[in-house]
């Protein structure tokens, strides 16, 4: 099979359960179903019904009109306003259903009948609230800056009576978005009006928060698509330090917050960004970090979830996967450097924690022991502030939803690290343990992540983002 056909079969796909997975919007049906719609439909040489993604009435008529066939939600936005890809949305929905449901951290007694969350900046178009109430009937507390006026938002509801309890839904807090100067001493890089601290009141507390970011720096840089017209104002789009800065603010805040919620999530629109964000994560002392990528189309986004509650120890040794051998690549290699001086930095990466290392600089191979204290002392070396309080889990999810768990090990590490030339260049890494074991495995993921990261920014040109 051809190298990009089999790279396209394996990407993740749609959600499971995300109705538009098996049949996507049928656009002959909902022409013959919607006059409004018709008129936005031409038939291409093959006979397929389509519409223009470059005309903002097109896309914002579609997503009408699957609000109300599938959803049974009379809805409508502005000239202008971000307008949202229902199936797209949907995949978040299902990602955090997911995550409700699954049993890694304990349940707390937010989690009463109702589920309830908490959008942020729930935006003109109130989509998660819309698709959460009518998908899964949980009821929401949105906050943004753009939220529309309470009776066009609430109008938008409950107007299609065919849900009663959407009316419900919602309830407004974007009073609260002036400054507060409680918070405005931790906010290093964002410097926009409070997200949860400040805005959650005392004493509440929500199964998840979720949160679409404003995903650019500029109207530029939000402009760079001309294939699709989704609209969106600066309002919408843009915050200063784009979405980097505006989930650091959710991290910030979730670390005086913690269990007010029992999930912490959000939507990232750059791979980079996640990265970053990870990061940021294991220094503020989370219980637990969840990653998945949301693939729809062209469209590609990746969710971020943490969350402070602790996690169910019996239940994440069935989560486990084990993995002895982990690898990356050393792309954009600076000419000054060779093969010999990574091994040599990855055996300073190790001694500088006090692990034992011996080199063989005939193969490339750095054989490492490293104690239970010298593995925490890699794990701690990150910069900044770390909760020592709590043991940290990372996990990531793949499309085919294996995890990766990064637990504290028990006793000793030993591995070797390899380095390979791959072209003039490129090298690759590649760690190996020298013995089976699951806690062994985690723990050896999270110092091979951290290996990279120091690697990369010791070695290898910064590409511009
Ligand atoms: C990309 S839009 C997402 C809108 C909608 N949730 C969606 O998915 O289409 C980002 C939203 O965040 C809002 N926003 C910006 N700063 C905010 C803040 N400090 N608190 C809450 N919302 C904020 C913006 O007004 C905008 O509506």
């Amino acid at each position: 099979m051809p190298n990009k056909k089999r790279k396209r079969l394996e990407r993740p796909t749609i959600h499971p359960r995300n109705r538009y997975s098996e049949n996507p919007p049928d656009f002959r049906l909902l022409a013959s179903l919607y006059p409004s719609f018709e008129s936005f439909v031409f038939y291409s040489h093959d006979g397929r019904p389509r519409i223009d993604w470059t005309d903002f009435n097109a896309t914002r008529e579609l997503t009408r009109v699957l609000l109300d066939h599938d959803h049974g939600v009379k809805w409508w936005i502005p000239d202008g306003q971000l307008c949202p890809t229902v199936p797209n949305r949907s995949n978040y929905i299902h990602w955090i259903e997911d995550l409700l449901s699954s049993e890694i951290i304990a349940k707390t007694n937010t989690s009463q009948d109702k589920v309830r969350g908490f959008d942020i900046g729930t935006g003109a178009n109130c989509i998660y609230p819309l698709l959460g109430a009518s998908l899964l009937g949980w009821s929401f507390v949105g906050t943004g800056q753009s939220l529309l006026t309470e009776e066009t938002c609430s109008g938008q509801m409950v107007s299609g009576e065919p849900d009663p309890g959407l009316g419900d839904i919602l309830s407004e807090k974007s009073e609260s978005l002036t400054s507060n100067p409680v918070v405005s001493d931790i906010m290093k890089e964002y410097h926009g009006p409070p997200v949860l601290f400040g805005v959650v009141k005392d004493g509440e507390s929500f199964d998840f928060c979720m949160c679409n970011p404003p995903f650019f720096e500029s109207m530029e840089e939000a402009g760079l698509n001309p294939k699709t017209s989704c609209g969106g104002t600066a309002q919408e789009m843009v915050c200063p330090g784009g979405e980097r800065a505006f989930i650091s603010q959710i991290i910030e805040d979730s670390v005086i917050l913690k269990q007010s919620f029992r999930w912490y999530t959000s939507m990232i629109g750059r791979k980079s960004n996640l990265k970053v964000l990870v990061s940021k994560l294991r220094e503020v002392g989370v219980t637990i970090v969840k990653t998945t990528e949301f693939v729809q189309g062209k469209t590609c986004r990746w969710g971020l979830a943490w969350s402070f509650t602790p996690p169910l120890k019996k239940m994440i040794v069935s989560h486990l996967v084990e993995k002895r051998k982990f690898s990356f690549m050393l792309e954009g290699l600076q000419r000054q450097f060779s093969a010999i001086h990574v091994l040599k930095s990855v055996e300073s990466f190790f001694t500088a924690a006090g692990a034992s290392c011996k080199s063989n600089t005939l193969s490339f191979i750095v054989d490492v022991t490293a104690s239970k204290e010298h593995v925490e002392a890699i794990l701690k070396s990150v910069p900044q502030k770390i909760d020592e309080s709590v043991n940290c889990h990372f996990m990531s999810e793949t499309s085919n939803g294996s995890s990766r768990l990064h637990t504290p090990v028990d006793d000793k590490l030993c591995f070797h690290v390899s380095v390979f030339q791959q072209i003039p260049g490129t090298l690759l890494v590649r760690g190996s343990l020298n013995h089976d074991g699951n806690s062994e495995s985690g723990a050896f993921s999270s110092i091979f992540q951290q290996l990279e990261e120091v690697l990369k920014k010791e070695f290898c040109r910064q590409r511009p983002l």
